[in-house]
C-alpha cells in the first residue's frame, strides 16, 4: 500500500538523469490517491504484496520503477485495465524495510513513460515502456511568462490563505524558469483529484499544461478563499460566544451587586410558574405579572419586595378557580343530618329543600342562611353537617367583636402588616371558591370610627354584588359567588338591618329535658367516651343520673355544659381506669355527687311560696329562655316610681306604661284612691347586675303593681308574658319557644301568653305542651283571673 504525506514539500532536484539510459523493461508498482510528476520527490509506504515485490525487484537492478496511478483507490489488487497507462518512471533513492514488513521508500519521479506492453505475469507487474517527453518549446514568450507570473501568484495566495508561511516555496517557484516544471510542481501540491492530476500528466504540451494548471489554480484560489472565510467565520462566532459569556458574566456581577442574585432569578420564576398555575382571571394575571416585574427589578432584600412577596403569596394561593364538585345526593344527605343532629326537624327540612333546589339549579344565586339560637344548640355543627353533606370545605370565623371594616375587607397593600379580609383569608385557607363559609356571632358585629364592618359584609354576601367582591389588599376583584355562607347568630335583633334583610333565619331554640338526655345518650356521651379513651360497655350514666345532671348541674338551652359535665365524668373514670381499677362503672342519681360535687342549681327553690308583689315573667335573652322575677314594694311616700334592676330604656317605659295603667283602672282593681299619693313604689328586677331590656314584661309588672297594691298573692307557679297598653290590652311578645323551654327549666307549670302569640304555640315541642298550661289572654283583666291564689284554695 502506497501513502503519500503532501505536506512534505517535495523538493526539487534539478539534476538532469540521462533517460536514454532507462531500461525499458520495469517493474510496475501502482500508486492510488496520487500521480507522481516528473521531478518530484515522493515518499510512499509500500505495503501490498505486489508492490513490495516491484520494489524489491527494481532495488535489485538498476533501481529504477514504473508508477502508474490506479483507477479505483480501492481496489486492493488492480489489473492491468485498472491502471493508467501513461505514468512515470521513479527511481529509488532511500529504501527501509518496516518491521511489519513494509517498505518505506523515497523515490523520486524521473520521466513520463507510457506502458507499451504488459509482460508475463511475475510475483509483480513487469512493463514494457517507452518515454514520453514533453513538447518542445522554442523560446518562452510573452504569454506563457505571465501564465507563469500568475501561477506563482496565484500559488502564493493559496498558500498565504491556508496559513502556511510561503517565503521559501515563493523562491522555489521564482527558480523555475521551465513552464512545464512549474506546471508539474505545483500540479503535485495542489491536492488534486487523481482524474484531474492524471489530465495534466498526460498533457505534453507544457504551455497547454500550464494553462489549466492555472485554471486549476483559480479555482483552488476561490476554494480557499472560501474555506479561509468559513474559518474566520467559525472564529468569529467562537468569539461571539465568548464574548457573550464574558457579558453573561458581567451582568451576573452586576445583578449580585445589585442584590438580584441566582436565588432571586429562580424565585421570579418559581412565581411565574404559580402565577400561571393560579389560574387568575385575565385582569388579576396581568396585575400579578406587573407585581412580579416590580419585584424582579428590586434589591431582594429591600423592605418593598417582601410587601410584593407576601402580596404574590397571597394572591396565588387563592382558589380563583380551583372548586370542589357538589355532592347533592339528597337522601344521603338526609342521612349525614340524621346521624350527627337529633330533632331540628324544621331545620333539616329547609337545608334539605336548599340542596334539593341547587340540584335542579346549579347556578342559583348563593342564598344566606342565618341560623339564630341559643349556644350550644347545634348552629354550628348543622354547618359543618351541610358541608359534609354536600362534600364541599367548611370554613368558620367569628365575627364577634369586629368593630373595623378593614377586618373584613383587608387593608390596603401601603399599611405595615397589611393582609386580606378574613372572608378571603378563610378561602386561602381552604383552598376551594365554593366552600361553606360559617360567619359566627354576626349578631355580635360592632361598628365604631373604623367604618362599618357591616357594610362590607353585605357585598360579601349579597349574591347581587359579590361575583367582583372587593378586597382592599388584594385589590382586584375576587367571586364569592360559589360560596354558600352561613351565619349565625343567638338573637336577630341586634344584627344589622340591611344584612338581616338579605338572610333567611332559621330559628333553632334550645332543648327540652328529653330531647338533652336523648342527644346526651346518642351523641354526647360516646363522643366524650371516645374522647377520653374509654369504650362505651365499661360505663353507664343511669337515666335517673342523666336527667338530674341536666337539671341540677346544668341551666343551658344548649348542650355545652351538659357535655362538658358528661366530659368531666369522664375523665375521673378514665384515672380511676389508669390506675388500675378493674370492672364496670355505673353513674347513677346517688353517685352523681361522688363526680360532680354538689347540684349546681335548685330550679325550685326561688319561687318555694307565692307572695304578695311577687310575679314571675319571663325573659328570652342570648343564652334562651329563663325565668325573670319582678318585685314589687310600696313604702311610705308621696307616690314616686322607682324602677331598679339594669333595666333599659324599653322596660322603663313599660314599667310607667304597666304603673299609669292600673292608676287608671284603680276603681275596678279595688285600689284605694289614696295609695297612690302616700305611697312610694319601688319595682325591683333582680339579678340586678344582668342588663335586662324589652316590653315583654308589661303583664307581669301591672300584676305584681296590682299585687302589692291590693295585697293578693300571686300563684308563684304561675308565669306570664306581654307587653301592655295603657288601656290594659295585651300585646305578642317574641320568643315564645324559648320563654317556654326556659319556664320549663324552672318548674313553671302555667304560663300566660297574649292571645296573638297562641300560633306559636304550634312550634313548640310536644313535651313542652305537655307539661305547660298556656293561657292566651287578650286583656289584663285575664292575666289577673289567672294570677292571683284564690284564699280559699290557699
Ligand atoms: N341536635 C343535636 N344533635 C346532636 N348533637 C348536637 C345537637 N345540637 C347540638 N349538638 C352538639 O352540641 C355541641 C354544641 O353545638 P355547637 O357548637 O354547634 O353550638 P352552637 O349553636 O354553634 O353554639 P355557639 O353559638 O356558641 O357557637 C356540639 O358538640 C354539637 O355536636
Amino acid at each position: 500500500m502506497a501513502e503519500t504525506d503532501m505536506d512534505d514539500l517535495i523538493e526539487i532536484i534539478e539534476k538532469e538523469t540521462d533517460i536514454s539510459e532507462i531500461p525499458t523493461s520495469l517493474p510496475m508498482m501502482p500508486v492510488r490517491d496520487v500521480v507522481v510528476f516528473t521531478d518530484m520527490l515522493i515518499p510512499l509506504f509500500v505495503g501490498r504484496d505486489k508492490s513490495i515485490k516491484a520494489v524489491e525487484a527494481a532495488a535489485d537492478t538498476d533501481r529504477y520503477l514504473f508508477m502508474c496511478a490506479q483507477k479505483v483507490a480501492d481496489d486492493e489488487n488492480p489489473g492491468k485495465d485498472d491502471v493508467y497507462q501513461l505514468g512515470t518512471v521513479g527511481r529509488i533513492q532511500k529504501m527501509l524495510k518496516l518491521p511489519d514488513g513494509r517498505i518505506k521508500a523515497l523515490i523520486q519521479g524521473i520521466t513520463k513513460a507510457r506502458v507499451v506492453k504488459f509482460k508475463k505475469q511475475k510475483p509483480w507487474f513487469q512493463v514494457e515502456v517507452e518515454m514520453v517527453e514533453d513538447k518542445e518549446i522554442d523560446t518562452v514568450d510573452i504569454e506563457i511568462e505571465a501564465l507563469m507570473r500568475n501561477v506563482r501568484d496565484s500559488s502564493e495566495k493559496i498558500l498565504a490563505l491556508r496559513g502556511e508561511v510561503s517565503g521559501d516555496v515563493g523562491m522555489i517557484l521564482e527558480q523555475i524558469e521551465s513552464p512545464g516544471k512549474l506546471a508539474d510542481l505545483v500540479a503535485s501540491n495542489l491536492r488534486l483529484k487523481v482524474e484531474d492530476a492524471q489530465n495534466l500528466l498526460e498533457t505534453v504540451d507544457p504551455a497547454q499544461r500550464l494553462l489549466r494548471v492555472n485554471d486549476l489554480l483559480a479555482r483552488e484560489v476561490e476554494l480557499s478563499a472560501v474555506q479561509a472565510k468559513i474559518q474566520t467565520n467559525v472564529k468569529d462566532e467562537i468569539s461571539k460566544t465568548q464574548r457573550d459569556y464574558y457579558l453573561r458574566e458581567q451582568v451576573k456581577a452586576i445583578h449580585r451587586e445589585l442584590g438580584d442574585n441566582d436565588e432571586k432569578i429562580a424565585e421570579v420564576n418559581d412565581y411565574s410558574q404559580k402565577i400561571k398555575k393560579a389560574k387568575m382571571p385575565e385582569k388579576c394575571h396581568k396585575e400579578a405579572l406587573k407585581q412580579l416585574k416590580r419585584l424582579d427589578q428590586m434589591h431582594s432584600d429591600s423592605s418593598e419586595a417582601s410587601i410584593i412577596r407576601t402580596y404574590l403569596d397571597c394572591i396565588v394561593e387563592m382558589p380563583w378557580s380551583k372548586s370542589t364538585k357538589d355532592f347533592l345526593d339528597i337522601q344521603k344527605a338526609a342521612q349525614v343530618l340524621e346521624r350527627d343532629h337529633h330533632g331540628l326537624e324544621k331545620v333539616k327540612e329547609r337545608i334539605l329543600e336548599y340542596l334539593s333546589v341547587r340540584k335542579l339549579n346549579p347556578s342559583m344565586k348563593g342564598q344566606i342562611i342565618c341560623f339564630s339560637g341559643p349556644p350550644g344548640v347545634g348552629k354550628t355543627s348543622l354547618g359543618q353537617a351541610i358541608a359534609k353533606a354536600m362534600k364541599r370545605k367548611f370554613v368558620r370565623i367569628s365575627l364577634g367583636g369586629i368593630r373595623d371594616e378593614a377586618e373584613i375587607r383587608g387593608h390596603r397593600r401601603t399599611y405595615i402588616g397589611a393582609m386580606p379580609g378574613r372572608i378571603l383569608q378563610g378561602l386561602r385557607q381552604c383552598g376551594t371558591n365554593n366552600p361553606v363559609f360559617m360567619l359566627d356571632e354576626i349578631d355580635k358585629l360592632g361598628s365604631d370610627f373604623r367604618g362599618d364592618p357591616s357594610s362590607a359584609l353585605l357585598e360579601a354576601l349579597d349574591p347581587e354584588q359579590n361575583t367582583e367582591f372587593s378586597d382592599h389588599y388584594l385589590n382586584m376583584p375576587f367571586d364569592l359567588s360559589k360560596v354558600l355562607f352561613v351565619l349565625t347568630a343567638n338573637v336577630t335583633d341586634t344584627i344589622p338591618s340591611a344584612l338581616l334583610d338579605r338572610m333567611e333565619v332559621i330559628e333553632i331554640s334550645g332543648y327540652t329535658r328529653e330531647e338533652k338526655a336523648v342527644i346526651a345518650e346518642r351523641h354526647l356521651f360516646p363522643r366524650q367516651l371516645r374522647e377520653n379513651g374509654l369504650i362505651r360497655r365499661s360505663i353507664t350514666v343511669t337515666s335517673g343520673a342523666m336527667d338530674t345532671l341536666i337539671s341540677q348541674y346544668t341551666m343551658e338551652a344548649g348542650l355545652r355544659n351538659l357535655e362538658r359535665k358528661l366530659g368531666a365524668i369522664c375523665r375521673k373514670i378514665a384515672r380511676k381506669i389508669a390506675e388500675g381499677q378493674k370492672g364496670k362503672f355505673q353513674v347513677t342519681k346517688a353517685t352523681l355527687q361522688k363526680y360532680l360535687g354538689p347540684p349546681v342549681f335548685q330550679p325550685e327553690l326561688d319561687q318555694e311560696e307565692s307572695q304578695v308583689g311577687l310575679v314571675t315573667g319571663l325573659a328570652w335573652t342570648e343564652v334562651g329562655g329563663e325565668p325573670l322575677y319582678i318585685e314589687v314594694s310600696l313604702c311610705h311616700g308621696k307616690g314616686e316610681l322607682t324602677v331598679t334592676g339594669q333595666i333599659g330604656d324599653v322596660m322603663q317605659e313599660s314599667a310607667r306604661a304597666a304603673f299609669t295603667c292600673i292608676k287608671a283602672d284603680m276603681d275596678i282593681l279595688g285600689i284605694d284612691k289614696d295609695a297612690f299619693e302616700t305611697k312610694d313604689i319601688h319595682i325591683h328586677v333582680p339579678a340586678g347586675a344582668i342588663p335586662k331590656d324589652g316590653p315583654s314584661a308589661g303583664i307581669a309588672m301591672a300584676t305584681a303593681l296590682i299585687s302589692a297594691f291590693t295585697g293578693k298573692v300571686v300563684n308563684n307557679k304561675v308565669a306570664m308574658t306581654g307587653e301592655i297598653t295603657l288601656r290594659g290590652r295585651v300585646l305578642p311578645i317574641g320568643g315564645l319557644k324559648e320563654k317556654a323551654l326556659g319556664a320549663l327549666r324552672a318548674g313553671i307549670k302555667t304560663i300566660v301568653i297574649p292571645e296573638k302569640n297562641k300560633k306559636d304555640l304550634h312550634d313548640l315541642p310536644a313535651g313542652v305542651k305537655r307539661k305547660i298550661k298556656f293561657i292566651p289572654v287578650r286583656d289584663l283583666a285575664q292575666v289577673l283571673e289567672v294570677a292571683f291564689v284564690d284564699r280559699d284554695q290557699d
